[in-house]
This record gives C-alpha cells, sequence and structure tokens, in this order.
C-alpha cells in the first residue's frame, strides 16, 4: 500500500518540487502518491475569497472555515473504508522530528495536509476535524513561516525517505544524523590531501575497529559542541540502556 498524501494549499505550485527526484521516483515506483488541492476549488464566490478579518480584531487575517470545511469532507472521505490522519504544520504544534518522521512512515498509509496562510485557520476548523480524524499540528521548529507549504516539503521529504524501497542504500539512514540521538561524524572522500588538508590517518588505516571508535568519539564531541541539549536525552537513553 503506497503511502497516500493530499495537500490542501492556495499555492499548488509550491508543491511542484514533490513531483521532483527522490520523490518522483518514489512515486514512479508506487511507494508514494501525492495529490495537490486548490483551496479556492471550495469557494463559490467570485473572488474565491478563503480569508477574512479576525473576530476580536488585530492586525492580519484569518482562514474561512467554510472553504477549509468543504475541502477536508471531501478528500477525508475520499478513500472509501480508510482513514486519513490529518497534519497542519504550524508554528504552535508539537515538535516535528526524526522520530515523528519515522513514526509517520511506520503507522501511517495516509496522509491529508492542511497548508495554513495569513493568521492561521479558524480554531473551529481544528475542533471540527479533530473530532472526526487523527489530527496532529505539527511545527518544523521555533519560526514562523509564511504558509505550512514549505513545512509540508520538508516533512514529505524527512518520512518519504524512510519508506521502504526508498533510498538505494538502507544502511546510510542507519548512519546518518540523529539516529540514536547524536550528530552525524565527519565524512571524508578523495583525494587524501587537498589545500594543505588532510585526511584523519585513521581513514586511511582499514582498521575498521578504531575507525568507528574514532566516528563514534566524533560524533559525542559534535554533539556536545552544537547540540548540547541532544547530550542530555542521549546519556539518559544510553545509561539505561
Ligand atoms: O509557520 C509555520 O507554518 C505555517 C503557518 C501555519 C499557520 C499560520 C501561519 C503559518 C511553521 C513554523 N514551523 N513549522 C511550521
Amino acid at each position: 500500500m503506497p503511502l497516500r498524501l493530499d495537500v490542501v494549499t492556495i499555492f499548488p505550485d509550491y508543491l511542484a518540487p514533490l513531483e521532483l527526484s527522490l520523490l518522483g521516483r518514489a512515486r514512479r515506483e508506487g511507494l508514494l502518491e501525492v495529490h495537490v488541492h486548490d483551496l479556492r476549488d471550495w469557494t463559490h464566490d467570485r473572488h474565491r475569497t478563503v480569508d477574512d478579518t479576525p473576530y476580536g480584531g488585530g492586525a492580519g487575517m484569518v482562514m474561512r472555515p467554510e472553504p477549509w470545511g468543504e475541502a477536508l469532507d471531501e478528500i477525508c472521505s475520499s478513500q472509501p473504508g480508510r482513514t486519513p490522519r490529518i497534519v497542519v504544520p504550524g508554528p504552535g504544534g508539537e515538535v516535528f522530528d526524526q522520530a515523528t518522521a519515522s513514526r509517520l512512515a511506520e503507522q501511517e498509509d495516509w496522509l491529508v495536509f492542511a497548508c495554513g496562510r495569513y493568521e492561521g485557520i479558524d480554531e473551529r476548523v481544528y475542533e471540527e476535524f479533530s473530532s472526526r480524524y487523527p489530527l496532529s499540528v505539527l511545527s518544523l521548529g521555533d519560526y514562523v513561516l509564511n504558509g505550512g507549504e514549505v513545512a509540508v516539503l520538508a516533512m514529505t521529504e524527512a518520512i518519504a525517505r524512510l519508506l521502504p524501497g526508498m533510498v538505494g542504500n538502507e544502511a546510510s539512514l542507519a548512519e546518518e544524523s540523529h539516529t540514536g540521538g547524536l550528530l552525524e561524524y565527519p565524512v571524508y572522500t578523495k583525494p587524501a590531501g587537498w589545500r594543505g588538508h588532510e585526511v584523519p590517518e585513521v581513514l586511511l588505516s582499514g582498521h575498521h575497529g578504531r575507525i568507528e571508535a574514532w566516528r563514534h568519539e566524533q560524533r559525542l564531541a559534535r554533539t556536545e559542541q552544537r547540540r548540547p541539549d541532544l547530550m542530555e536525552r542521549y546519556r539518559t537513553i544510553s545509561s539505561s540502556e
């Protein structure tokens, strides 16, 4: 069963990169199917209005509930016998991290992404649809984008590359950053000397045990230096193992 993604957005062209490269191949190989929808297709006025002024005043505009209601009603019931998880990217969401990506890749076979814009989507859309479907508000990090589209591209890539059969070499998934909670070790390739910078001797030694130890040491040092917050979690996990 390929992972099905539906994306609802007022900027469908923003999602064009989902057709390219890694994800393009995943689609061609039937691991992934992506359907992008224009929210304005569920408006009925001449100007295809999707936003309006906020109750309670304040700057900016809010996305109206009606178009979202009609769009999500139609899309979320479009696969008989199947139930999607609705995912709304937003700065106020739970953190989307590697653990989230692998959990979604393992457990979900249908995700409906709702891309917010402006100051956000009318809260009643969350109320309505979280009572009818599993719904997650997910944040890429503590910064604000203008809309959810960029977040959907990032989340889609992070999830899709974990699907079995996606990345050519599954082993590279295991070694990369954030697996096991540590950052990745430094990598080198030919030439051994470049502008006076030499590749660390140990990597040319052919001693796999020493190379593995050096790489682990590098991951610890890097994580300590760049992400002390991850060290906390790593110490807790590795002390309990
Ligand atoms: O800004 C984000 O989403 C777009 C968005 C959604 C709703 C209203 C405004 C903006 C975001 C930040 N981290 N992860 C996602």
